[in-house]
């Protein structure tokens, strides 16, 4: 049942003064009324934070006001005026830039050329790169990164360069609004804290800014004012984002109250060996990396974006050939940089870039989850399909996929819904060791509980867990050991318990302060998630 939700706050009835204003905005598609009556007022220089949970509409929004989808109905007002922009680069053109989560740029070209893409022949042709290349520094200063060189290949920045590189394209058509969809989902804690400064350089430009984020506390830090979506529509709008609890955003966003539950701990009793890594190396990626997992035991591995997390349990898992060291499952070697070998062994890999790695846009959601365990299903060579879809039911509701229907295709769910639908599948295939990347990224606070409490239930069932999280509060409240990764080495290992956030960050950022935000980046950029794969059209 829809839930009409709480009038939202007339904090600027009329818009007046407003960059944007939006009023009564509908967007239907085939069976789902993303936008059902949106109401949202901007106003210059200000950082306006739009929240809402998976599905709530926020990613709809932005495309109608961008110009990617037509609205059904309502008003846009843009400096005042009626607009209806035809396309996103009509939209740029007038100033309202959109800066995606897959962000818009062409790795092959250098930092100027995307700074430049779509209006360089009209402002610099081929003859004048140089002043393309100036101009280009000249905004990447104004941002507050002089260090970003206008010829480097774009290729070679890790995610944190790349969204200034959208930045300064934004600026180059004149920005008066920029939108950012969870800019934040790929950075670590250092680059965040880049992000705002660069946020608050905007804005004291008088730029606004629309920012969307699955990080409350995000919102004091960076917000104004909020606007909060649920289910199509605004239930509150332009609240003081310093002043507003997060109890009281997540009340809004969900319609009840969520507490943040890592559930109970299993105890050690009956634990042996699952998993032990020994000295395990890459060459320039990780080096030296030892630990264990047991049945029953989740170990966290914490660190920064690009401290060869990832890189670590890709090698565990076959993903990538070790140049040193060893990786035994139940006493048996596997053989090196095979997934075959691992997955027979039991191994299971939920990856970070999840969109990217194996989601069927068109297939129905059901089948996406039960692709990796489908033998499970069949008799004599065939499927019973009334049982993979009752399995993949189950899943999708403990993990509150939505729309809920398992028939409906894969690409017409929002962002965060795809997420847990991969996590789904990993979850129905039973791995004895299920290694997770990054679990949480781009899920809402509601269903984050929820996953935690699946991840605990595994584990109490003897699974074993390894966890990436770039969230230092996740891996503290779920694993039951510790593993603190910098610069491709572990550097501490202690049981979650007898750790806290600031211990964690002392060790990760003592490491990075030797060697500075670009050294820390280089090098680095494959690890750095840059999704370009299908979003819901
Ligand atoms: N092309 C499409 N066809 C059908 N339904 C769609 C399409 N795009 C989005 N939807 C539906 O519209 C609703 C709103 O989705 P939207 O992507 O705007 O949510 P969101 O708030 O951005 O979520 P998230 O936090 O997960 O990114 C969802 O129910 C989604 O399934």
């Amino acid at each position: 049942m829809r839930t009409r939700g709480f009038p939202p706050p007339d904090t600027d009835p009329a818009g007046a003064g407003a960059l944007l204003s939006v009023d009564g905005l509908v967007k239907q598609f085939p069976g789902v009324r993303a936008l059902d009556g949106v109401t949202l007022s901007v106003r210059p220089g200000e950082v306006h934070c739009l929240l809402g949970q998976n599905g709530a509409g926020k990613s709809t929004l932005i495309k109608v006001l961008s110009g990617a989808h037509t609205p059904d109905a309502g008003m846009i007002r843009w400096r005042g005026r009626p607009v209806a922009f035809p396309t996103p680069l009509a939209a740029l053109r007038a100033g309202l830039a959109t800066i995606y989560q897959e962000l818009d740029l062409v790795d092959g070209l250098t930092v100027a050329e995307n700074v430049f893409l779509g209006h360089e022949r009209s402002r610099f042709g081929f003859s004048l790169r140089t002043k393309g290349n100036a101009e280009a520094a000249a905004l990447l200063r104004r941002l507050g990164h002089p260090d970003i060189a206008p010829g480097r290949p774009l290729g070679t920045l890790p995610a944190a360069g790349r969204q200034i590189v959208s930045m300064a394209r934004a600026l180059s058509y004149d920005a008066r609004l920029i939108v950012m969809d969870e800019p934040s989902a790929v950075l670590d804690a250092g680059e965040v804290d880049t992000l705002f400064r660069v946020v608050r350089q905007l804005t004291a430009d008088g730029v606004a800014v629309v920012y969307i984020s699955h990080r409350l506390d995000e919102i004091r830090q960076i917000g104004d004012r909020v606007t909060v979506l649920k289910d199509g529509r605004t239930v509150a709008a332009g609240l003081p984002a310093r002043t507003t609890t997060t109890a009281e955003l997540v009340r809004l966003m969900t319609g009840r109250t969520v507490e943040y539950a890592f559930g109970e701990r299993a105890g050690p009793a009956r634990r042996r060996e699952l998993l032990r890594v020994n000295g395990l190396g890459r060459a320039g990626e990780f080096a030296d990396v030892s630990f264990t997992v047991h049945s029953g035991e989740i170990v966290g591995l914490a660190g920064l974006v690009g401290s060869g997390r990832t890189e670590i349990v890709e090698t565990v898992y076959g993903a990538r050939r070790p140049t040193t060291g060893t990786v035994t499952v139940d006493g048996r070697r596997l053989r090196p940089g095979s997934v075959r070998a691992a997955v027979r062994a039991g191994l299971g890999l939920c990856p970070e870039e999840r969109k990217s790695q194996g989601l069927f846009g068109e297939d129905p959601v059901y089948r996406n989850v039960s692709v990796a365990s489908l033998a499970r299903y069949a008799t004599a060579g065939f499927v019973a399909p009334a049982r993979e879809l009752a399995a993949a039911a189950r899943a999708l509701t403990d993990l509150d996929v939505r729309p809920g229907d398992p028939r409906r295709p894969v690409r017409t769910l929002s962002g965060g819904n795809q997420q847990k639908v991969v996590l789904a599948r990993w979850l129905v295939r039973g791995c004895r060791l299920l290694v997770l990347d990054e679990p949480t990224r781009g899920v809402d606070v509601g269903a984050r509980t929820e996953l935690y409490r699946l991840i605990r239930r595994l584990a109490a069932d003897g699974v074993g867990v390894l966890l990436v999280s770039s969230e230092i509060p996740e891996v503290l409240g779920l694993a039951d050991r510790v593993l603190v990764v910098a610069d491709g080495r572990v550097v501490h290992e202690a049981p979650a318990a007898d750790l806290t956030e600031a211990d964690v960050l002392d060790l990760v950022l003592a490491e990075r302060d030797t060697s500075g935000w670009q050294r820390a980046n280089q090098g680095h950029s494959a690890v750095v998630p840059h999704d370009r794969s299908e979003e819901p059209t």
